[in-house]
Formats: C-alpha cells, sequence, structure tokens
C-alpha cells in the first residue's frame, strides 16, 4: 500500500485461505493504522516501509512528538492484534460499528477452514478512503474463496486463481504483483523498475513476468540451512535470462494479466467476459451486481468445466504451480525478465529448523517430480516447444531429486567397502585416478565459485554444498519414494506449509547457528545412519593404516570418508554432545544404530561370498 506510486492505481488483494475472522480483523485495524502511516511515510521518505521492520530496525528515527506518536498508534495495533489471536475470538469490545459485526456474523458455528461460504470484504475502497493527510488511499480488499470438502481447491494456485478472477471482476488492473503472506516489499521504487521493462515496446508482446529474486531476512551468519538457495533464486535465474527467461518462483513477481490467458498471439477467452484482461471495470466496487459476481467467481464450484488451471490462469497438477505456470507460458511462447537490484525489491522469512526446511524442500521435490513424469514432461514437450537449453534448464530442476541416487550411493558403499578392506576406486597410480579427481575438483570448484562470485563467504559455500549432501540423503530420497508410493496409488499428499511459528529457544539456537533436529522424523534416519557409517568406517580405516595394514586402493575411500566426516560434525554433535531439545532424538539414534549395524553385516556378507565365488 505504501509504494511510491499513484495510491488510486493500487488494489491489494489479500487472500486467507484458511479463512480466519482474525485475519480479517487483523486487516481492519491495520488499514485504520495505514491511514496515519503512509502520509508519515511521504512525508519522511522512510525506505522501509513495513511498520514491524522499520520500527524494529536501528536507524536513528527522528525524536519528534509525530514519531512517537505514530509509534504509539502501531504498538496499540499490535497490542489489540494479539489481544484477539490469545482469545482466538474478536470479541465485542472491538467491534466498533455496525456494519463490522454484519461481517463478523459469516463466521457461524459451521465455518471451518476446509468448508465455508466465500467471504470478500472491502476494507478500503480508494473511491472514498482518504488518509489524514486527505489523499485517497489504494482500495483493500480481504477474499477467503469459498471451500468444500468435496471440491478440489489446488491449493496455492487454486487460490491465485480466485484472486485473478476477484480482480478482474473488481478491477482488472493490467499488471499484477503476487506476494507470499510470508514476505515484505523493502523497497518502494519496486513498481517504477519494473513500468520500465513491462513499458518497454520493444519487448511488449512477449513478456509475460519480472521476476525478483527471492530474498530473506534473519538468516544466521552462515547460513547453516543453505535457506538463501542462491542458486535457484540468484544464480541460475541470470542464466536463464539470457534464454527465455527465469522461472517464476511464487512470490515477487510482477504478471502481465493478459499472459495468463493464452499465448502472445491467440488469446484464450474466458467463460464470461468480466474476466477477460480487455474487459474494462465502469462499475464501483460496492455495487451489487460486482460484489454478487465477485462472490460467484470465488465459489468452490466455479471452475468445473472451465479452463482454469489448465489453459488459464495458474496451472494445476503440481505442488511447485509457480515452476509448472512459468514452465507452461514459456512453452507457449511468453518470455520473462530477471530484475535484481541492489537493495532487495522483497524480503521473506526462513524456516529455521532443519525439519522445516528439508520438508519444504520436499513438497518442492515431489512437485518437481509431479512436472517431470507429466505428459507435459521438459524433456519431451518441453524440448520440443521451447529449445534444448530452455528445457534442459527446466528438466534440471525438474529431475534435481534424483541426486538421491548417487549421494545414497557415494554414502554408503566407498565407506561399507572400506570397513570391510576392499577397494572400489583405482589406485594413485592409474590414470582412471585422475579423472575421479578431476570430476570431484570440477564440481566443487565450479559450485565454489558460483557462491563467491555472487557475494558468497568461503563457509556459505561450505554450509551450502553440505546442505546438498544432507538434501541427497533427506528430502530428495523421501521425495522420491513419496512420488512412488503416490505414483503406485499408495499414499497421497499435501501442501505442508512451512512453518511460521517462532519458538524463542529454536531461534536463540538457530542464531547461534546450531542444527537444529528435535523432531523424531523417519527423515532424519538414512541421515544418520550414514553419519555412524562413515565415523566408524573412517576410524577402522585410520587404524588400519596406522598398524601397518595393507590399505592398497583404499585411499580414495578414505578421503571421501573423511570428507563426508567433516561435512557430518553437526550431527555428531547433535547425537552425542547435546542435551536441549533440538538434539537428535533418542528413538531416531536407536534405530539408525541397529540399521547400521545391519547394514554392516549385510555388507560383510555379501563381500565374503563374492570373494569366495572369486576363489572357487
Ligand atoms: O493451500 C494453500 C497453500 C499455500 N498457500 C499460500 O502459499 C504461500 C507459500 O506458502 P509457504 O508455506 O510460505 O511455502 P514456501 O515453501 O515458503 O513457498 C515457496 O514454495 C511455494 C511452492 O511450493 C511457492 O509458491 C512460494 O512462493 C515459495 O516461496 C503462502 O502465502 C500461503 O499462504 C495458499 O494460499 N493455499
Ligand atoms: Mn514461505
Amino acid at each position: 500500500m505504501a509504494y511510491d506510486y499513484p495510491t488510486e492505481k493500487i488494489s491489494i488483494y489479500v487472500s486467507d485461505d484458511g479463512g480466519s475472522v482474525l485475519t480479517l480483523f487483523a486487516f481492519m485495524v491495520a488499514a485504520k493504522f495505514a491511514r496515519h502511516w503512509l502520509p508519515f511515510c511521504r512525508e519522511h521518505n522512510i525506505m522501509e516501509r513495513s511498520p514491524h521492520v522499520y520500527f524494529c530496525s536501528n536507524y536513528q528515527h527522528p525524536s519528534s512528538p509525530h514519531f512517537d506518536k505514530i509509534k504509539m498508534m502501531y504498538e496499540d495495533m499490535k497490542v489489540k492484534v494479539e489481544h484477539v489471536i490469545d482469545k482466538d475470538e474478536v470479541t465485542d469490545e472491538y467491534i466498533t460499528d455496525h456494519q463490522q459485526r454484519q461481517v463478523f456474523t459469516k463466521w457461524t458455528k459451521s465455518f471451518t477452514r476446509m468448508d465455508h461460504p466465500t467471504v470478500i470484504q472491502i476494507i478500503l475502497d480508494k473511491s472514498h478512503d482518504k488518509d489524514i493527510s486527505g489523499r485517497l488511499m489504494p482500495n483493500l480488499i480481504y477474499v477467503s474463496r469459498g471451500k468444500s470438502k468435496t471440491s478440489p481447491h489446488h491449493f496455492k494456485a487454486g487460490a491465485l486463481n480466485v484472486l485473478l478472477r476477484v480482480s478482474a471482476v473488481m478491477t482488472n488492473a493490467p499488471i499484477i504483483l503476487t506476494q507470499d503472506c510470508d514476505m515484505y516489499s523493502n523497497d518502494p521504487q519496486t513498481p517504477l523498475r519494473m513500468l520500465c521493462y513491462l513499458s518497454d515496446p520493444a519487448l511488449k508482446s512477449s513478456l509475460a513476468f519480472i521476476q525478483f529474486p527471492q530474498r530473506f531476512h534473519g538468516v544466521n551468519k552462515d547460513d547453516i540451512y543453505d535457506n538463501e538457495y542462491k542458486l535457484p533464486f540468484e544464480i541460475n535465474p541470470m542464466g536463464l535470462d539470457g534464454l527465455k527467461g527465469p522461472n517464476y518462483v511464487g512470490s515477487g513477481c510482477f504478471f502481465r494479466r493478459r499472459a495468463l490467458f493464452g499465448d502472445p498471439s491467440t488469446p484464450v477467452a474466458p467463460e464470461i467476459p468480466e474476466l477477460s484482461p480487455e474487459h474494462v471495470v465502469n462499475k464501483p466496487i460496492r455495487s451489487q451486481e460486482t460484489l454478487s459476481l465477485a462472490h460467484h467467481v470465488a465459489s468452490c464450484n466455479y471452475e468445473n468445466e472451465t479452463k482454469w488451471g489448465s489453459k488459464t490462469g495458474f496451472r494445476y497438477g503440481s505442488l511447485v504451480e509457480d515452476f509448472y505456470t512459468s514452465y507452461r507460458l514459456h512453452c507457449e511462447g511468453w518470455k520473462s525478465l530477471f530484475c535484481n537490484p541492489e537493495r532487495a525489491a522483497f524480503l521473506g522469512n526462513v524456516p529455521i529448523t532443519l525439519f522445516d526446511g528439508v520438508n519444504q524442500c520436499k513438497r518442492w521435490c515431489i512437485g518437481l517430480f509431479e512436472v517431470a513424469f507429466s505428459k507435459y514432461s521438459p524433456l519431451t514437450f518441453g524440448s520440443q516447444y521451447m529449445g534444448l537449453l530452455m528445457s534442459l534448464g527446466y528438466s534440471h530442476y525438474a529431475f534435481c531429486s534424483f541426486w538421491c541416487i548417487p549421494v545414497t550411493f557415494y554414502s554408503f558403499l566407498p565407506q561399507l567397502t572400506l570397513l570391510n578392506q576392499v577397494s572400489i576406486f583405482p589406485k594413485i597410480s592409474e590414470p582412471w585416478f585422475f579423472l575421479y579427481v578431476f570430476l570431484f575438483l570440477g564440481s566443487y570448484g565450479q559450485n565454489f565459485l558460483d557462491i563467491i562470485l555472487v557475494g558468497g563467504t568461503v563457509r556459505r559455500w561450505w554450509n551450502a554444498q553440505r546442505m546438498w549432501m544432507i538434501r541427497g540423503l533427506t528430502c530428495n530420497l523421501f521425495a522420491s519414494i513419496e512420488y512412488l508410493l503416490r505414483s503406485l496409488g499408495i499414499s497421497t499428499y499435501d501442501f505442508c506449509l512451512t512453518s511460521k511459528v517462532v519458538d524463542d529457544e529454536q531461534s536463540k539456537r538457530y542464531g547461534q547457528g546450531i542444527f537444529e533436529f528435535g523432531v523424531p522424523s523417519p527423515l532424519f534416519v538414512p541421515l544418520t545412519v550414514a553419519a555412524i557409517i562413515n565415523l566408524f568406517s573412517f576410524l577402522s580405516g585410520l587404524t588400519g593404516f596406522f598398524s601397518g595394514n595393507n590399505m592398497e586402493g583404499l585411499g580414495l575411500q578414505m578421503i571421501l570418508t573423511g570428507f563426508i566426516v567433516l561435512n557430518y560434525l553437526p550431527v555428531y554433535g547433535a547425537i552425542a554432545l547435546r542435551n536441549d531439545a533440538g538434539k537428535m532424538p533418542t528413538q531416531i539414534i536407536i534405530i539408525s544404530t541397529f540399521v547400521s549395524v545391519a547394514l554392516y553385516y549385510a555388507s560383510s556378507l555379501c563381500l565374503w561370498s563374492n570373494n569366495d565365488s572369486s576363489k572357487h
């Protein structure tokens, strides 16, 4: 709302997919505060337009009565919202007028998160609502789409399509910014940057969207979980920008509305003319007609037998609706652009526990598999419609979980054979030895350069490569198994939201750079087994060397195992040295020990019988 842009041209649609009366209440209170906040930002030319960030930051705030007053208002607003959240209901004391009471009556007894009618509430209307300086305010509209247990809701893509339709009926602006609930705008000038591109006549006809990188606040010093994901959010998009453009990453992206309705040359007409990007809205948003049409297009059955999710709007069929939508747009012939200004345009939250991080990654990997093995697979369909390089770019993501295969092999095979003193790699004297060394140094060297060149540090690189290793045995592995089970019809999956809850102890440990396990989840078993086997294998190798056994040909295995042990130091700490709530849960340690011992015996049996048969 506080962008440096004519306010009467901005409309904000807030999607509350959970349908919570508390969210609506919070926005009503926030809108009141905005009447003071917007003029305050303009007058003092403030860069931090998120009040939370502004008041938390340590900048030199002007110490004027004006500042103190607005800070007090902000605190008041916060207390009000927190109070209502604690009570878990909007009590009468907070309802100021009849109109508000009217809205809240929509939350009847039968209203649940998964089953409720549409609620659309105009909180601010740019044709009447003014701020305290007399300027008109942007539209602020709360939308909670209708839901029923019997109709599919398609997760975030479904929510975005409802916003597309409701906004078409009410205001139909040609440019749309999508923004996640856990992100905020960090630069009031962003719309101007975006307009430079979108109004360029040379680009205009085929430019579908402009993607700003996902950047984050609150990442700890060395980014222990590689939450910044520099590769997919910053490094790769720069490369893709030289082809058809970066993929959409779900947030911080400006779309041309037209791009969601057919390819650049042949528009796909929506089922009612009011939804067409060409439609000119000529009724006030509060008119009965507009409101009832808006409710209609937001209802849970509206999409039945329409092209929504297949030919128009955000596409359905993958948990990574962002990736999939931009993939289909690129196939249709649209282009995109990457805009990466020095000051982050948007900043978001990161998961602060390993469990949340790998779970988020697991959802992405499953979603990517859904694209990889769909009839629109980037390898077959993609290479036909957008060229080899672009389709390789998309395939590289779509199939990324396959990393679990080499990572699993390299985490167990050299170690188990080392424990049994069997050599599997070439000896130092053989020429093949240098191929291994070259491949290892080459891929690690490239990754190192990539990260350093975008301003990363050596420690950040180290942590990023460690997380790659950990993801191979957690999210990549489990995503592959779950995808397989789903394909066989054994299970289904869900969009597990990334946790937005803040636990003080967890935040503290995250701040200190301590790995947080804590949750007794099967996700951690392969990782723990690998940690145990690598440690024992490395120790047995060391004793072998020092006691003068014949260790010829085991050098590479020793180096690899030592490297993995070094990477797993935080895992050993979590298993043996810690006592806080974030340590490795005892169940996981016990199960993993059993599995490790079993693996060791199984491997010895295999290798002995092999040896025996080769002697015969
Ligand atoms: O059924 C749903 C599920 C999610 N959301 C919204 O989707 C957004 C992203 O959800 P979040 O839990 O924050 O997931 P992340 O893993 O952090 O999201 C990343 O991954 C998603 C794809 O899986 C992208 O859409 C996001 O933009 C990207 O930030 C949030 O605003 C949610 O409110 C819905 O509206 N309805
Ligand atoms: Mn998120």
